[in-house]
């Protein structure tokens, strides 16, 4: 490719700021715009023209998979070995600089990365051993605070303490420092200070890369944060330049301590003469922006800025209002089946969720009709790790012998029996010839934590004792309280998510029921393994992609389809208290949007299941922020059911209002079974006697029916 045909398409705005001479850049523009493609070529330009080599460029990005991007989109455009270059995420470069410097660090060769559940029993196992009261000083916060200063740059030994426990908690901090130390362990926050801390006090290796690092490119600036910024000064030093892109309206990070001020502090650290501003899109059709653009005006503290596109209005945003989850979910899967049928690939549509927990019963509804999916930045429902937790306590109760799931309970959550106990157990189940489970009853050795292994034998026939007479749902709900899990994650700072996936498993559990044959917990347990096997489809497979909103960011699909737009889902309630957490999740919906090239889905349900519990939700103010033209109604929304009146699933309190319930004795939301069309759930009844007529949602291909209700059998017990 000629320089000149890769500056070609490239409108006024960005040729000048791929074309910059060598100097401190802002790119300050809207979602869409072109800012990832002008870093991209930018860097392709900065090569071909000689400028620089490969090992002259360092590209930050925010994940891994936009790194993979980038580097495709240069090896696209110039034929150059790019190995040499770095281009990756903060944590991905401080990584492969402490490895090639680890002596200099002051690390092992081998030192080991912890994740921030690592950290947490890191930090358990010290304050055990320093007999730290853990009520005073809980080990989350330790975490927090240890995280928080490491992230402004701070050692244990920086800090300076205003009252006692401040005083104690440094203390602790020095001694964290010191255990991670022995063990080798570095956790992410570690990675970037230590890094830091290098090239500060190592004059030799600073100079060294100041040289070689001649341009620096940062995508997504608006979420670096203080310890980042610092950091990239420090690399950069005065010979090399900055060139920064970011988009204020989409900085969704601030929960993290990321901090949009730091493009203020660019400017005027670096006197950024020309910041230049991008307002075409490329990415979407007019009505899609149009709704962006409206949604984010209600943002108060914005430095504002607007997009139009020369692309036309395209179609309005279609919304779709499900009776609930297993409604919507059936609406995204035949929608996407359409699409699909239309010729679009699936790889080229994404379904969206603010939290993790509501991918569950999409990746059923998916898994069921045969769909192929992906998960991106997270993982498949059952593969999570507190869901492995959650199911290998029952499979425990349903068979002691599951050593695989002994192994990975026994201590957790923690409760005093450590590695050598666990290997004594271990080798005692070798000589026997028995399972752990058998060598654990005939003692797990002496002492204390002989104690806490018997403590734990007990746990188990506990649970099992009580399984008996309960219904599957509520065998699970037992067992998340009497394990402790629920306990423990409620105890963590970012455990919600974590809470919702666990009291998900429950509502896994009653769909289960109202599908299965076999119904008992072995054969839940066999369809979470198979659900958990190998349906993700396979790398460069085509497949649906599913994702957070946040693992969304920087990336465009033809289709897009936003789900659970409803109050307390999106904006989440955490947030939706608070002004600013408001704008975030704002800021967040902004995101969502502009993820569209072509079409638009936003949608929500009624009622959803959440916490065991079915919830009765209104529409999320985001869909009343966007102007009522641009939006496409599918349904005509349905009444709000009133509360009693629209029995849902599972729930024992069902008060059913209308006659044909009371003759009949079923209650919407019952499952039923239909010969033709297979089990469904109740949704609505009308009409009396012989003539009583229920609407019943199949999902899948058969969607929702009106039958008589002589014609439907009853699968759940009605109350
Ligand atoms: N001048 C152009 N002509 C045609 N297409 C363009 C042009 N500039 C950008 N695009 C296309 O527009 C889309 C959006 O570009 P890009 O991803 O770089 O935007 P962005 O500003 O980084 O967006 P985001 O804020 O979401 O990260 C891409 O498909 C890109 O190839
Ligand atoms: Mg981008």
């Amino acid at each position: 490719m000629t320089s000149r045909s890769l500056l070609e398409g490239l409108n006024p705005e960005q040729l000048a700021a791929v074309t910059l001479p060598k100097q401190a850049a802002l790119i300050l523009a809207g979602a869409g715009s072109g800012k990832t493609r002008v870093l991209t070529t930018r860097i392709a330009w900065l090569l071909q023209t000689g400028q620089v080599s490969p090992q002259g460029i360092l590209a930050v990005t925010f994940t891994n998979k936009a790194a993979k991007e980038m580097l495709t989109r240069i090896s696209a455009m110039l034929p150059i070995n790019t190995r040499g270059m770095w281009i990756g995420t903060f944590h991905g470069i401080c990584n492969r600089l402490l490895r090639a410097h680890h002596r200099e660090a002051g690390l092992p060769e081998a030192f080991q990365i912890m994740d921030s559940q690592d950290q947490l029993s890191l930090i358990k196992r010290l304050l055990k051993a320093l007999n730290i009261d853990d009520e005073k000083y809980p080990a989350k916060q330790l975490q927090h605070f240890i995280n928080g200063n490491k992230e402004a740059g701070l050692r244990a030994a920086q800090v300076v303490p205003y009252d006692d426990f401040t005083k104690r908690l440094v203390e602790l901090y020095a001694a964290y420092e010191e255990q991670c130390q022995r063990e080798g362990a570095v956790d992410f926050a570690e990675l970037l200070l230590r890094c830091f801390e290098l090239l500060t006090r190592n004059a030799m290796l600073r100079d060294h890369y100041r040289e070689r690092f001649q341009h620096i490119l940062v995508d997504e600036f608006q979420d670096t944060n203080k310890l980042q910024y610092l950091w990239l000064k420090l690399i950069a030093g005065d010979q090399a330049a900055i060139f920064a892109v970011g988009d204020d309206d989409q900085s969704i990070y601030a929960f993290r301590g990321a901090q949009v001020g730091n493009m203020f502090d660019f400017e005027r650290d670096y006197q950024v003469k020309n910041v230049i501003k991008l307002e075409q899109n490329y990415r979407s059709f007019g009505n899609i922006l149009d709704a962006a653009n409206t949604l984010i005006q209600h943002n108060g503290t914005r430095l504002g800025k607007n997009l139009w596109t020369s692309a036309g209005s395209g179609q309005p945003l279609r919304v779709y209002e499900g009776s609930t989850d297993l409604d919507e979910a059936a609406f995204l899967v035949e929608e996407v089946k359409q699409l699909h049928r239309e010729g679009l690939a699936l790889q080229n549509m994404a379904i969206l969720y603010r939290s993790n927990a509501q991918s569950r019963v999409i990746e059923h509804q998916l898994f069921s009709t045969g769909v192929p999916y992906r998960v991106y930045g997270g993982l498949r429902f059952f593969e999570r790790q507190e869901i492995k937790h959650a199911l290998a306590y029952l499979r425990l109760i349903a068979n002691n012998d599951d050593d695989g799931a002994l192994l990975r309970v026994i201590n957790f959550p923690t409760r005093g029996i450590g590695a050598r106990t666990i290997e004594s157990i271990q080798s005692n189940a070798r000589l026997s010839r028995a399972s752990l489970w058998q060598a654990a009853c005939s003692g797990g050795g002496s002492g204390r934590s002989g104690a806490a292994v018997a403590q734990f034998v007990n746990l188990i026939e506990d649970m099992r004792r009580r399984s008996e007479g309960l219904t599957l749902p509520e065998q699970v709900d037992m067992m998340l309280d009497q394990s402790g899990l629920r306990a423990f994650y409620h105890s963590e700072k970012d455990g919600q998510d974590r809470l919702d996936n666990l009291n998900e498993l429950i509502n896994a559990a009653m769909n289960y029921l109202a599908e299965a044959d076999d119904r008992s917990l072995t054969g839940f347990l066999a369809h979470a393994s198979l659900e958990a096997g190998d349906h993700q489809a396979d790398a460069g497979a085509d497949a649906l992609q599913l994702m957070t909103v946040h693992s969304a960011k920087g990336l465009e699909f033809d289709a897009v389809f936003i789900t659970g737009l409803e109050e307390g889902l999106f904006p989440h309630e955490n947030a939706s208290l608070d002004p600013a957490g408001l704008e975030e999740e704002r800021r967040l919906m902004y995101v969502a949007i502009t993820r569209a090239r072509q079409k638009l889905y936003l949608t929500l349900s009624q009622s959803r299941m959440l916490h065991g519990q079915t919830r009765y939700n209104v529409g999320s103010r985001f869909l009343i922020e966007i102007p009522a033209n641009l939006l496409h109604w599918l349904n005509k929304a349905q009444p709000a059911p009133k509360m009693g009146g629209f029995a849902p699933a599972g729930n024992s309190s069902a008060r059913p209002t209308r006659s044909a319930q009371a003759e009949h004795g079923f209650h919407i939301g019952q499952s039923v079974l239909h010969a033709k069309f297979g089990v469904g759930v109740i949704i609505d009844c009308e009409g009396s006697g012989g003539g009583a007529h229920v609407q019943v949602n199949f999902g899948g291909s058969h969607g929702i029916k009106w039958l008589t209700l002589r014609s439907v059998d009853m699968l759940t017990a009605s109350s």
